[in-house]
């Protein structure tokens, strides 16, 4: 029998000499490369390399820089804002963030997770990568073949946050043209709900040219839901309101500013200012809070109006007793020949109603204006005049309705308690603000002293009534005995 020939084994040796051979032979064309090509010509054929070895795949992955050059990328703040309502209770790492100005923590998806979601039944998957700094490979050519960006010849490249979005190439279309819309549309959503509303001190002076403003975040916890009104005055103005959001297109059509006035009237205690903030609290827009004794005159009020933002609510509270406009006849009331060295004596009706009507109407979106006076009867009409307070709101004494709201908020009573009874008859004779109610519904935390107390208060204010101690306008008494708050639109 032949016997069997094996071919001959490689001795460690010639592996050895091989393998030194074709690391010389790597070297010397890797040197001849970059000595015969220039530098372009090398990225381009390295590119072309690179791009016939990647494999095949069916999936296109968007990349959502931080940054765009110097300035933020939003496309990727939309994306991580939206991300952070997709987070996966089941995610192993997250990231928490509060700046000292937040009001609470937030929480985000940390690096390397993903997260699946899916938009008109396509389902793409996101992805949150950070890079740590990496060294630069770039050999004083002036380019860095590794991330195949120019370099700095050098050095270290700063760290690189992006988000990854990675869905079917089939379905290209549907997200970049619908998705990402939806999603910058959502993170402005959220980001409007985050929004802490702040209260703004409009000044005129003390402080440098133009006056100055304070800031400050308003705290003031009303809401409509605390507010203690007429149910469907309530709910008529909160209609309003979002009549007034969405119907940004219509004021262009019809060429007017999108702007809204109201005029809040009543009594001192029925919850003026506490509308205000649920006003604001509701839309989140920001204060602005003028003091109309503090401007100098019509040029201060104009740099005033400037210093506003859009989204805002700009509030004049007493406009009847915190100054005395000149009639625009042009007669000064004593008061205004009063000025204070270095303001404008020269403050006018007539500017303040150009600043509601013609340099208010120019300057920014989706302002409201809101004054407030105890007394409607003592303002000039051409302050009432339709288009200028376009709605007047009767802030009145409490209802019964309006009790039922405090007794909810401020004793936890929600249905039914044997004193009501007593309490509801009283409210319907007495001119008693939400204001001296609430007070009384402080006083203790047992309920029975509290409501036994409220009794006994209101009783003596129906003496203090009889005796015309409390002096109210006679529109207030005629609102009173009907028991119907006024929304006039
Ligand atoms: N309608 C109301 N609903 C709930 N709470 C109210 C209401 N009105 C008054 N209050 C309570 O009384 C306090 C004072 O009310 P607010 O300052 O809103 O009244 P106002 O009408 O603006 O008074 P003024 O005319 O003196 O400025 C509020 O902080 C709130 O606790």
């Amino acid at each position: 029998m032949a016997a069997r020939t094996f071919p001959e084994m490689p001795t460690p040796s010639s592996l050895l000499s091989a393998y030194a051979s074709m690391s010389t032979s790597i070297m010397l064309f890797r040197t001849m490369f970059n000595q015969l090509f220039p530098p372009q010509l090398r990225r381009y054929v390295l590119d072309n390399v690179r791009l016939y070895w990647k494999p095949k795949t069916s999936k296109l992955t968007l990349v959502f820089d931080e940054k765009d050059g110097m300035t933020s990328n939003h496309m990727f703040d939309a994306a991580e804002a939206f991300l952070c309502t997709r987070i996966n209770p089941n995610s192993d790492r997250l990231r928490i963030t509060k700046s000292v100005k937040d009001t609470h923590i937030n929480i985000k998806f940390a690096e390397s997770e993903e997260i699946g979601d899916s938009f008109e039944g396509v389902p793409v998957t996101w992805r949150y990568v950070r890079q740590q700094p990496q060294k630069r490979t770039g050999d004083g050519d002036g380019f860095d073949y590794a991330n195949g960006k120019p370099s700095s010849g050098g050095g270290f490249s700063p760290e690189r946050k992006f988000i990854e979005l990675k869905f079917d190439k089939k379905y290209k279309e549907i997200i970049i043209s619908s998705y990402l819309p939806w999603i910058i549309k959502r993170s402005q959503e959220l980001e409007n709900q985050k929004k802490v509303v702040k209260l703004h001190n409009l000044q005129s002076y003390g402080g440098g040219p133009g006056g100055y403003k304070e800031s400050v975040n308003l705290d003031h916890p009303s809401t409509f839901d605390t507010l203690a009104m007429d149910p469907k005055m309530k709910q008529a103005i909160i209609d309003d309101l979002n009549l007034f959001l969405k119907r940004k297109d219509f004021y262009k059509k019809v060429g007017k500013a999108w702007k809204r006035g109201y005029l809040l009237y009543g009594p001192p205690g029925t919850g003026k200012s506490s509308l205000i903030a649920a006003i604001a609290n509701y839309l989140k827009f920001d204060i602005f809070d003028l003091q109309l004794s503090n401007v100098g005159g019509d040029s201060s009020l104009k740099k005033l109006m400037l210093r506003t933002s859009n989204r805002s609510i700009l509030v004049i509270e007493d406009i009847d007793c915190s100054i005395q406009l000149p009639d625009r006849k042009g007669i000064v009331p004593a008061k205004l020949s009063e000025v204070k060295p270095g303001r404008d004596p020269m403050f006018s009706l007539s500017g303040l109603l150009n600043f509601i009507d013609g340099l208010w109407s120019c300057c920014g979106d989706e302002r409201i204006i809101i004054f407030t006076t105890n007394h409607k009867e003592r303002l000039d009409p051409a302050l009432l005049r339709p288009g200028r307070m376009d709605v007047h709101i009767h802030m009145s004494y409490l209802t019964v309705d309006g009790f039922e709201t405090l007794a909810a908020n401020y004793l936890n009573i929600y249905d039914h308690h044997w004193r009501f009874r007593e309490i509801k008859e009283l409210i319907k004779c007495r001119k008693v603000t939400p204001a001296e109610v609430a007070e009384e519904l402080m006083k203790s935390e047992d309920v029975e002293v509290v409501l036994g107390g409220l009794v006994k208060f209101l009783k003596r204010k129906k003496v203090e009534d009889d005796e015309g101690k409390d002096g109210v306008d006679d529109e207030d008494d005629e609102v009173h005995e009907s028991k119907k708050a006024k929304l006039i639109s």
